[in-house]
């Protein structure tokens, strides 16, 4: 690990710093000891863009809260909807408006344009900031020429922003791939069995997406896109799951938890290009079903950015173990603890809630999926 580095993203809270990890890239590890609970980051979106054109009637075209009965519709391209006359007011460059009626009769458009045009709508310093995040293979290639010309053709020229060039788009699209989150709906406390409705809408957090990924985080992110009561509802906040310890590195994990070796491997091979050798990975790699042909190859197209940070889908691999129905034993299982303590029966992870004092922490814990709130059985005693 080298000395601390200056974070091009901004500002940092306290908690962490960022240092560059060989082999790892930029990292956020904890600047003094973090408590069970305590609030790692806070941060708000740089861009935040729909999941789809079909999702534009569904969500406010600014905050993704669900729209209600009788929406505002943007006067001048009526495909964008706003909960509230703030949101009408707050956002809706003319970039995006311009396009958007446009796109709505490109047949089978690609989701990277509803990203690209909601980027190309930043002003020139935050398209900087989102140039400045990390990225695998930033080239244009055959698929990103594609986009720019579809991209010429929705831009009108009077808004031809300053970054314009294929060279950008195909760099936008690549930072996009690693760094975006999923805004999910919620599971509705009324479907409580497990099954999440989907993604509403991506984001891009700089703070947030310096964090590297480990099948054993040691940190969840929340969100609260529907609180009624948050003005910012598009707000992240991470959490400590355990004590953590200064110096060590803070992760969050991008795939689901509950997933199988095999299927982790591959989706952060194709997803994010990188294998993962952390301490779970290695014993699982170990195991006699993960002998054998790996399935890990790289594949330009594949996955969706981030989508399944803290437990999109319910996996089946590692539940499977708990519930006994693996072949493995508790030895070749040293992680059970921390699916006995930290997965939620939903899939999502479960975090404690901030300390109520310092240095106190707190004997509830929170999901960040379906949101359940209720007692810690294994009381507040820190780290796996
Ligand atoms: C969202 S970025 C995280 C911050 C990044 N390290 C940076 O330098 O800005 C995701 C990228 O970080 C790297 N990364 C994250 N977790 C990793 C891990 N456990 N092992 C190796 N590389 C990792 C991969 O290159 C991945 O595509």
């Amino acid at each position: 690990m080298s000395s601390s580095q200056p974070n091009p993203t901004g500002p940092l809270p306290p908690l962490v710093r960022p240092v560059e990890i060989t082999g790892r890239g930029r990292s956020l590890v904890a600047s003094g000891p973090i408590k069970p609970g305590q609030i790692i980051l806070c941060d708000s979106p740089l861009l935040l863009y729909p999941s789809s054109l079909s999702s534009l009637p569904s969500f406010c075209s600014r905050c993704f809260r669900v729209l209600p009965s009788q929406p505002l519709p943007c006067p001048s391209c009526h495909v964008a909807l706003f909960c509230s006359a703030r949101c009408l007011s707050l956002s809706h460059p003319p970039l995006l408006c311009h396009a958007l009626s446009r796109l709505l009769s490109v047949p089978s458009s690609s989701p990277d344009l509803l990203f690209l045009l909601s980027a190309y709508s930043l002003p020139s310093s935050s398209i900087l900031q989102l140039l400045s995040l990390h990225s695998n293979s930033p080239f244009p290639n055959e698929s990103t020429q594609i986009l720019h010309s579809q991209l010429c053709s929705l831009i009108p020229p009077n808004l031809i922003p300053m970054h314009f060039s294929p060279e950008t788009t195909a760099a936008l699209v690549s930072k996009e791939k690693v760094n975006s989150f999923c805004l999910m709906n919620p599971i509705s406390s009324k479907n409580g069995d497990g099954e999440v409705t989907g993604v509403r809408a991506y984001g891009i957090y700089l703070s947030a997406s310096l964090f590297n990924h480990d099948c054993l985080p040691n940190a969840c992110r929340f969100d609260y896109i529907d609180d009624p009561n948050r003005e910012n509802n598009t707000d992240f906040t991470f959490r400590a799951l355990h004590d953590i310890a200064e110096g060590s590195e803070v992760c969050i994990s991008y795939v689901c938890v509950t997933r199988g070796y095999r299927e982790r491997q591959k989706m952060l091979m194709d997803d994010y290009g990188f294998k993962c050798e952390c301490d779970r990975c290695n014993i699982e790699s170990r195991w006699k079903e993960n002998q054998g042909d790996e399935e890990v190859a790289g594949d330009e197209n594949g996955g969706e950015e981030m989508e399944e940070i803290e437990g999109e889908e319910d996996g089946e691999g590692e539940m499977e173990m708990m519930e006994g129905n693996g072949e493995e034993d508790d030895e070749d299982f040293p992680h059970q603890y921390f699916f006995l303590r930290y997965v939620c029966e939903c899939g999502g992870t479960l975090a404690p809630l901030p300390p109520l004092h310092a240095g106190v922490s707190s004997d509830m814990v929170e999901c960040n999926l379906c949101g359940t709130v209720r007692k810690d059985e294994f009381g507040n005693t820190g780290g796996v």
